[in-house]
Parts: C-alpha cells; structure tokens; sequence
C-alpha cells in the first residue's frame, strides 16, 4: 500500500480553506499552518517551511482578499497574491508537487457582453485583480503541475462574505442601497472545495489529468441587488426579525464610490470545466438557499 500523500493547505481560516478541510480530509495527510507558521507576505521564508514540510499537493486559497484596501497596500496585496505563488509555484515545479490555486473574477476588465472564458484576455483593473493575474501567470510561468480555479462571488458559512454583510446590514438598517449593474453569480465555498477535491482524487488515480486554468462558478447570471434581494427575502421568509421594510434599493456603482473598479460583467463561463470532467454546477439560486438554510440552522437554539 503507497502512503497517504502529504497535503498543505494555506489559508485554512478564510472561506474556502475551512471547506478545503473537510473536503480533503479523506485525501492525504493534512498540514494546516496559519499565518504565522507560513506567512505569505514574506515569500523569501516559505520554502525553508515547503522543504520540511516536503507536500505531495499544494492546495492555496490564502490570499489579500481586501478589494479597496489592496489599492492602497500594493505591495503587500502582491507579495501574498503574486511573488508567494510564485515562490510556491517554483518549489512545486522542482519538487514534482501538484498545485491548486484560485484565481478571480477581477482578473477581467468585465467589458464582454457574454460570459468570460479562460483563455480571454486579462485586464485587471484593480490592485487585486492584477496582483491575482501576476500570481496566474507566475504559476503558468514556473512549468509545475497546476489546477487555476477562477471563481467569482463566493461566499461560505465561515467567513465574511457579501451574503452575510446583506443579512447583518437587513437585521440593522431600514435602508439598503445595493449596486445593479454589476453583473456574475455567488459561488458557495464548498462547491470550489467540492471540486478541488474531485480534482485531487483524479490526480491521485492518474497524474496525467488535463491541468490548466478553470471557471468554476454556480450557474445563471445575477446582480449583487438581485443577490441582496433573492437573499433578505429567505431571511424574510425564515421568520428573521429585519430592520429592513421591503427590497433593498438598485443603485448604479457610480452611486456608490469605491476605491477599486469592479467588473461590470463577471460573469465566468464554465463550459471546460464541465466538458472536461462531466461535472455539474448547481443554479445560483439552488446554491444560495442552501447556504443561507446552513446559516439560519446554525442561529436555532
Ligand atoms: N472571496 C471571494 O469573493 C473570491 C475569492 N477568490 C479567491 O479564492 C481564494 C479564497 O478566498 P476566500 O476563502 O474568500 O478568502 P478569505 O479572505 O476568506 O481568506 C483568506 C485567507 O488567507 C489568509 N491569509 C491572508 N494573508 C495571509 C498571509 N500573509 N499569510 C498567510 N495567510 C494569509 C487568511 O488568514 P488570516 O485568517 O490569518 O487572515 C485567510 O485564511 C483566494 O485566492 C481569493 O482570491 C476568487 C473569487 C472570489
Ligand atoms: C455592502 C454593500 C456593497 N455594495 C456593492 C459593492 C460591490 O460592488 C458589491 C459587492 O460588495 P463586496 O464588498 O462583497 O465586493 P468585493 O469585496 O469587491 O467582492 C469581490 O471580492 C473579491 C475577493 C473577489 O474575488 C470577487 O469575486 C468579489 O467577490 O456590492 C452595495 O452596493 N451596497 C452595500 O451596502
Ligand atoms: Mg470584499
């Protein structure tokens, strides 16, 4: 019997690596550090920590996930999201080790009228979105085995999220105000974790998968003020108790000044990924209720 392979996960506290957790748990060993055993703003001192650790399969959801602050704090944004990847990216491509990373949305400039596909052309318009590019291309870069999920939106029962931001402001506020001409859909993170992990138990069975770049996103087109409403509306329906009369408000973005420039069409077509490994990706909405049910359970005595 071969021994169980060796599996890092970075950034185990935020959404998607809570859920990487679970889903690999069955998969190999896993080396859970936090920040201040493998620190991806210091790129220089993670391959002393890859070295001893010695992983089969990188999996790295860590990452500067502050859109607006990221425009101020450039070159922290980079160092995690782009020369760490790459240092990452260099160790696997020396040491045979398999990567997982996650790629954004934001990488696009949101100017196509249809959804995007993966080999569109990048134009990152944020210090975010261009930090998560230059991290892509470093791992495209540094020839090592490699999955690239770009997701968009999402949004997890652990972690900060837009869906629980709309819950908390709903239960506090009697006005919303939300943007309706930025258009994609949530992603929950377990389905990005689901799919991670389908994917290592394919590298697992065979290494010689189609590696690459993937969208990989829940189905149908939103706007984050058809999100808010769909959202409070189940909050509604639950029986929450909302300081919120009514819908939230559309808005235009120009209404509402933010520091980064967001997409106007993030929308991810996931047709690849769904051809490649006949895989199924649920309806926004079907993905959205379920998350929101885990939540409200969660709050019953
Ligand atoms: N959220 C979204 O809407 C989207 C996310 N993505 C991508 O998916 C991935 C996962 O996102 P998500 O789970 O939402 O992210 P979160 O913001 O929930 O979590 C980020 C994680 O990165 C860790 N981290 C941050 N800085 C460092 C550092 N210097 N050293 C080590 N760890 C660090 C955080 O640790 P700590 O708890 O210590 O801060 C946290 O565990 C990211 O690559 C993101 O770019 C893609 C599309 C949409
Ligand atoms: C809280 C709030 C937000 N908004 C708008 C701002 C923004 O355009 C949109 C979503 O708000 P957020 O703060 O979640 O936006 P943002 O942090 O930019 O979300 C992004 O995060 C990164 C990490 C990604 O990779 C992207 O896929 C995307 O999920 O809603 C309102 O219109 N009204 C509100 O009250
Ligand atoms: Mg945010």
């Amino acid at each position: 019997m071969s021994r169980p392979a060796t599996i890092l996960i970075t950034g185990s506290s935020g959404q998607v690596g809570f859920e990487l957790q679970r889903a690999l748990v069955l998969h190999g060993r896993l080396i859970c550090p936090d920040r201040s055993q493998f620190d991806l703003s210091q790129p220089a001192t993670l391959t002393a920590a890859l070295d001893a650790w010695q992983p089969d399969i990188i999996v790295n959801p860590a990452a500067y996930t502050a859109v607006d602050r990221a425009e101020d704090e450039p070159a922290l944004a980079h160092a995690i999201n782009a020369e760490s990847v790459a240092a990452m990216a260099r160790w696997a491509a020396a040491n045979k080790a398999l990567l997982v990373h996650y790629s954004t949305d934001y990488v696009f400039d949101g100017s196509k009228d249809d959804a995007w596909r993966e080999d569109d052309a990048a134009n990152p318009q944020s210090v975010y979105g261009l930090s998560k590019w230059l991290g892509e291309q470093a791992i495209r870069d540094s020839g090592c085995r490699h999955f690239i999920l770009r997701s968009s939106w999402v949004a997890g029962v652990y972690g900060q999220n837009f869906l629980k931001t709309m819950l908390r402001l709903a239960a506090s506020r009697d006005r919303l105000a939300v943007v309706a001409d930025q258009f994609g859909a949530p992603t929950p993170a377990s389905l990005l974790a689901d799919v991670s992990a389908n994917l290592v138990a394919r590298c697992q069975a065979d290494a010689g998968q189609p590696y690459g770049t993937y969208h990989v996103v829940a189905q149908g087109r939103t706007s984050w003020h058809e999100y808010a409403c769909f959202v409070i509306a189940l909050a509604r329906d639950a029986g929450w108790p909302l300081a919120l009369a009514g819908a939230p408000r559309a808005i235009a973005s120009r209404d509402y000044p933010q520091k980064a420039v967001r997409p106007a069409n993030s929308q991810l077509d996931c047709s690849k990924l769904m051809h490649t490994f006949d895989l199924n990706l649920p309806p926004w909405q079907d993905a959205v209720r379920q998350l929101f049910q885990t939540i409200d359970d969660a709050r019953k005595p």
